[in-house]
């Protein structure tokens, strides 16, 4: 798919094919629609997060709201969305020993009591130690920093999730 075929998709083809680049989020990519023409995968990317970056707080924090714990509920229950199963099972979320796995859960809760949002990461730039290290260390920052962080996430989680999206053999 380039990018003249992304921007010849009118909006319900968009929103199915973009809907999940942010997690759980269609309204950003049904709320982009309106920019094309974009002139490069780079140009939707920014579009994106310049649509974020607009967003109150609240709103942030709502995006993370959106995203299921790593290692979490939706995971054990086979409830995660396909994008987030394959991004867990990278980091090798999906086979952790029972010491680690309540380690994460304990650390998990304690972040959302901390901030009111979860903790969120890009699980396909780390693996199992270091996503246990980062949830560790980030729970001890300030609210804002936090909020911040984990925006800039979901942005590297969106950038990699465009990149599949397009280099796929999605065919229009
Ligand atoms: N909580 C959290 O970070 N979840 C996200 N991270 C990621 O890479 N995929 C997700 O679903």
């Amino acid at each position: 798919m380039d990018i003249s075929a992304v921007n010849a998709l009118p909006y319900e083809d968009f929103v199915n094919i973009f809907g999940n680049v942010v997690e759980k989020c269609p309204l950003v990519s049904a709320a982009v629609w309106t920019r094309r023409p974009f002139v490069s995968l780079a140009d939707l990317e920014a579009a994106i997060n310049q649509f974020i970056d607009a967003l109150p707080e609240s709103g942030k924090e709502g995006i993370l709201r959106c995203h299921p714990d790593l290692a979490g509920r939706d995971l054990h229950r086979g409830a995660l969305t396909r994008e987030s199963r394959q991004e867990q099972a990278g980091a090798g979320l999906d086979a952790l020993r029972s010491d680690e796995a309540s380690r994460v859960s304990r650390l998990n809760e304690e972040y959302k009591r901390r901030f009111g949002f979860p903790f969120v990461v890009c699980a396909r730039a780390h693996d199992k130690a270091s996503i246990l290290r980062e949830l560790s260390e980030r729970c001890g920052n300030e609210r804002a920093a936090e909020r911040a962080r984990g925006i800039q996430e979901v942005k590297k989680i969106c950038r990699l999730r465009l990149q599949d999206l397009v280099r796929s053999d999605n065919k229009l």
